[in-house]
Protein backbone atom coordinates (compact mmCIF):
# COMPACT_ATOMS: atom_id res chain seq x y z
CA UNK A 1 0.00 0.00 0.00
CA UNK A 2 2.69 2.20 0.91
CA UNK A 3 4.93 1.56 -2.06
CA UNK A 4 1.80 2.02 -4.22
CA UNK A 5 1.33 5.62 -2.63
CA UNK A 6 5.10 6.44 -2.46
CA UNK A 7 5.15 5.47 -6.30
CA UNK A 8 1.46 7.74 -7.34
CA UNK A 9 3.20 10.53 -4.91
CA UNK A 10 6.80 10.10 -6.89
CA UNK A 11 5.11 10.40 -10.55
CA UNK A 12 3.06 13.63 -9.61
CA UNK A 13 6.63 14.74 -8.85
CA UNK A 14 8.19 13.98 -11.65
CA UNK A 15 5.23 15.36 -13.92
CA UNK A 16 5.33 18.61 -11.74
CA UNK A 17 9.57 18.80 -12.02
CA UNK A 18 8.87 18.55 -16.05
CA UNK A 19 7.01 21.85 -15.97
CA UNK A 20 10.12 23.06 -13.81
CA UNK A 21 7.91 24.20 -11.00
CA UNK A 22 10.36 23.53 -8.22
CA UNK A 23 13.31 26.04 -8.13
CA UNK A 24 15.22 27.22 -5.60
CA UNK A 25 13.98 23.43 -3.90
CA UNK A 26 10.68 25.53 -3.51
CA UNK A 27 7.41 23.31 -3.15
CA UNK A 28 5.79 20.49 -1.24
CA UNK A 29 3.60 17.69 -1.80
CA UNK A 30 1.59 15.08 -0.50
CA UNK A 31 -0.78 11.63 -0.48
CA UNK A 32 -3.01 10.34 2.13
CA UNK A 33 -1.94 6.79 2.98
CA UNK A 34 -4.11 5.69 5.65
CA UNK A 35 -7.45 7.47 7.57
CA UNK A 36 -7.59 5.98 10.65
CA UNK A 37 -5.24 6.79 12.23
CA UNK A 38 -4.41 9.64 9.84
CA UNK A 39 -1.52 9.03 8.07
CA UNK A 40 0.11 10.47 5.06
CA UNK A 41 3.52 10.76 2.69
CA UNK A 42 5.02 14.30 2.74
CA UNK A 43 8.68 15.76 0.83
CA UNK A 44 11.32 16.05 3.26
CA UNK A 45 12.12 19.42 3.77
CA UNK A 46 14.82 21.05 1.83
CA UNK A 47 15.67 18.84 -1.27
CA UNK A 48 15.54 19.60 -4.66
CA UNK A 49 12.66 18.37 -5.77
CA UNK A 50 13.91 18.10 -9.63
CA UNK A 51 15.97 15.04 -8.26
CA UNK A 52 14.80 11.59 -7.41
CA UNK A 53 15.77 9.40 -4.61
CA UNK A 54 14.86 7.00 -2.04
CA UNK A 55 14.64 10.24 0.39
CA UNK A 56 12.18 12.03 -1.19
CA UNK A 57 9.32 11.41 1.14
CA UNK A 58 8.20 10.32 4.54
CA UNK A 59 5.65 9.22 6.56
CA UNK A 60 3.83 11.73 8.86
CA UNK A 61 0.68 11.23 11.22
CA UNK A 62 -2.41 13.76 12.24
CA UNK A 63 0.22 16.05 13.89
CA UNK A 64 2.63 16.30 10.78
CA UNK A 65 5.51 14.67 12.93
CA UNK A 66 7.21 11.87 11.64
CA UNK A 67 5.33 8.71 12.04
CA UNK A 68 8.18 6.33 12.16
CA UNK A 69 11.54 6.88 13.23
CA UNK A 70 13.98 8.42 10.60
CA UNK A 71 16.55 11.31 10.11
CA UNK A 72 14.66 12.84 7.65
CA UNK A 73 12.75 16.43 8.22
CA UNK A 74 9.36 16.38 6.92
CA UNK A 75 8.22 20.20 4.64
CA UNK A 76 8.71 23.11 6.68
CA UNK A 77 5.03 23.53 5.83
CA UNK A 78 3.78 20.31 6.77
CA UNK A 79 1.16 21.48 9.23
CA UNK A 80 -0.94 23.23 6.21
CA UNK A 81 -0.93 19.47 4.36
CA UNK A 82 -2.29 18.35 8.38
CA UNK A 83 -4.89 21.49 8.43
CA UNK A 84 -6.60 19.93 4.69
CA UNK A 85 -6.53 16.33 5.88
CA UNK A 86 -7.80 17.51 9.33
CA UNK A 87 -10.56 19.38 7.97
CA UNK A 88 -11.67 17.26 4.58
CA UNK A 89 -11.33 14.05 3.12
CA UNK A 90 -8.70 15.63 0.55
CA UNK A 91 -6.42 12.93 -0.55
CA UNK A 92 -3.71 14.96 -2.45
CA UNK A 93 -2.08 18.26 -1.59
CA UNK A 94 0.37 20.05 -3.71
CA UNK A 95 2.30 23.14 -3.35
CA UNK A 96 4.11 24.58 -5.71
CA UNK A 97 6.01 28.52 -6.23
CA UNK A 98 6.07 30.03 -9.70
CA UNK A 99 6.42 33.48 -11.05
CA UNK A 100 2.89 34.16 -12.69
CA UNK A 101 1.12 32.61 -9.43
CA UNK A 102 3.23 35.17 -7.21
CA UNK A 103 2.76 37.83 -9.65
CA UNK A 104 -0.98 37.25 -8.94
CA UNK A 105 -0.80 37.05 -5.66
CA UNK A 106 0.75 40.09 -5.63
CA UNK A 107 -1.58 41.80 -7.87
CA UNK A 108 -4.84 40.88 -6.11
CA UNK A 109 -3.83 40.19 -2.36
CA UNK A 110 -4.95 43.79 -1.12
CA UNK A 111 -8.52 42.37 -2.66
CA UNK A 112 -7.76 39.18 -0.47
CA UNK A 113 -8.84 37.17 -4.06
CA UNK A 114 -8.10 36.64 -7.29
CA UNK A 115 -11.82 35.90 -9.31
CA UNK A 116 -12.05 34.22 -12.75
CA UNK A 117 -14.14 34.76 -15.32
CA UNK A 118 -15.13 34.11 -18.98
CA UNK A 119 -12.51 31.42 -18.88
CA UNK A 120 -13.17 27.74 -20.61
CA UNK A 121 -11.04 26.43 -17.91
CA UNK A 122 -12.92 26.98 -14.64
CA UNK A 123 -14.79 23.92 -15.84
CA UNK A 124 -11.57 21.90 -14.18
CA UNK A 125 -13.59 23.46 -10.93
CA UNK A 126 -16.91 21.74 -11.65
CA UNK A 127 -17.89 24.82 -13.23
CA UNK A 128 -19.95 24.96 -15.98
CA UNK A 129 -22.34 27.80 -15.86
CA UNK A 130 -21.74 30.44 -18.54
CA UNK A 131 -20.99 33.65 -15.85
CA UNK A 132 -19.20 31.04 -13.16
CA UNK A 133 -16.43 32.45 -11.18
CA UNK A 134 -13.63 31.17 -9.51
CA UNK A 135 -12.36 32.72 -6.64
CA UNK A 136 -8.92 31.69 -5.11
CA UNK A 137 -8.54 33.09 -1.96
CA UNK A 138 -5.09 34.86 -0.91
CA UNK A 139 -3.32 34.85 2.40
CA UNK A 140 -0.12 36.63 3.83
CA UNK A 141 2.91 35.22 3.48
CA UNK A 142 3.33 34.94 7.55
CA UNK A 143 6.64 33.74 8.57
CA UNK A 144 5.52 31.80 11.52
CA UNK A 145 3.69 28.36 10.07
CA UNK A 146 1.36 27.87 12.97
CA UNK A 147 0.37 31.56 12.08
CA UNK A 148 0.24 30.75 8.20
CA UNK A 149 -1.18 27.48 8.57
CA UNK A 150 -4.32 29.37 10.78
CA UNK A 151 -4.96 31.69 8.30
CA UNK A 152 -4.63 29.46 5.78
CA UNK A 153 -7.08 26.89 7.56
CA UNK A 154 -9.64 29.50 7.49
CA UNK A 155 -10.21 28.73 3.92
CA UNK A 156 -10.03 25.12 3.77
CA UNK A 157 -13.81 24.09 3.57
CA UNK A 158 -14.36 21.27 0.89
CA UNK A 159 -12.69 18.18 -0.59
CA UNK A 160 -11.02 19.99 -3.24
CA UNK A 161 -9.92 24.09 -3.25
CA UNK A 162 -6.82 25.90 -3.90
CA UNK A 163 -5.29 28.94 -1.99
CA UNK A 164 -2.63 31.41 -2.83
CA UNK A 165 -0.14 32.63 -0.39
CA UNK A 166 1.01 35.93 -1.55
CA UNK A 167 4.36 36.20 -3.09
CA UNK A 168 5.37 32.60 -2.13
CA UNK A 169 3.05 30.13 -3.84
CA UNK A 170 -0.34 28.33 -4.74
CA UNK A 171 -1.69 25.09 -2.27
CA UNK A 172 -4.01 22.49 -4.55
CA UNK A 173 -5.48 19.98 -3.11
CA UNK A 174 -8.25 17.37 -4.26
CA UNK A 175 -9.77 13.95 -3.58
CA UNK A 176 -6.98 12.18 -5.00
CA UNK A 177 -3.45 12.87 -7.08
CA UNK A 178 -5.16 13.04 -10.46
CA UNK A 179 -7.54 16.03 -9.50
CA UNK A 180 -5.37 17.98 -7.54
CA UNK A 181 -2.80 18.08 -10.60
CA UNK A 182 -5.98 18.76 -13.06
CA UNK A 183 -6.12 21.48 -10.44
CA UNK A 184 -3.03 22.97 -9.83
CA UNK A 185 -2.82 22.81 -13.75
CA UNK A 186 -5.98 24.66 -14.22
CA UNK A 187 -4.86 27.14 -11.16
CA UNK A 188 -1.29 27.82 -12.92
CA UNK A 189 -2.97 28.19 -16.75
CA UNK A 190 -5.26 30.61 -15.34
CA UNK A 191 -2.61 32.77 -13.42
CA UNK A 192 -0.39 32.48 -16.94
CA UNK A 193 -3.46 34.12 -18.60
CA UNK A 194 -4.47 36.95 -16.41
CA UNK A 195 -0.10 37.82 -15.96
CA UNK A 196 -0.31 38.17 -19.94
CA UNK A 197 -3.78 39.51 -20.04
CA UNK A 198 -2.49 42.48 -17.76
CA UNK A 199 0.11 42.80 -19.37
CA UNK A 200 -1.18 43.72 -22.84
CA UNK A 201 -3.73 45.31 -21.35
CA UNK A 202 -1.12 47.60 -19.66
C1 LIG B 1 13.31 27.62 -0.61
S1 LIG B 1 11.59 27.83 -0.68
C2 LIG B 1 11.14 28.23 1.01
C3 LIG B 1 10.34 27.16 1.70
C4 LIG B 1 9.08 26.89 0.92
O1 LIG B 1 8.27 27.79 0.78
C5 LIG B 1 8.83 25.62 0.30
O2 LIG B 1 7.85 25.46 -0.40
C6 LIG B 1 9.77 24.47 0.47
O3 LIG B 1 9.95 24.12 1.79
P1 LIG B 1 10.15 22.59 2.18
O4 LIG B 1 10.46 22.63 3.65
O5 LIG B 1 8.86 21.89 1.86
O6 LIG B 1 11.29 22.06 1.36
ZN1 LIG C 1 6.42 27.18 -0.20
Amino acid sequence: MRQKKWEELAEVKRELAERDWFMGTSGNLSLKVSDEPLTFLVTASGKDKRKETAEDFLLVGADGQPAEATHLKPSAETLLHVKIYNKTNAGCVLHVHTVDNNVISEWYGDEGEVVFTNQELIKAFGLWEEDAAFRIPIIPNFAHIPTLADAFAKHVHADAGAVLIRNHGITVWGKDAFEAKKFLEACEFLCQYYVKLLLLKR
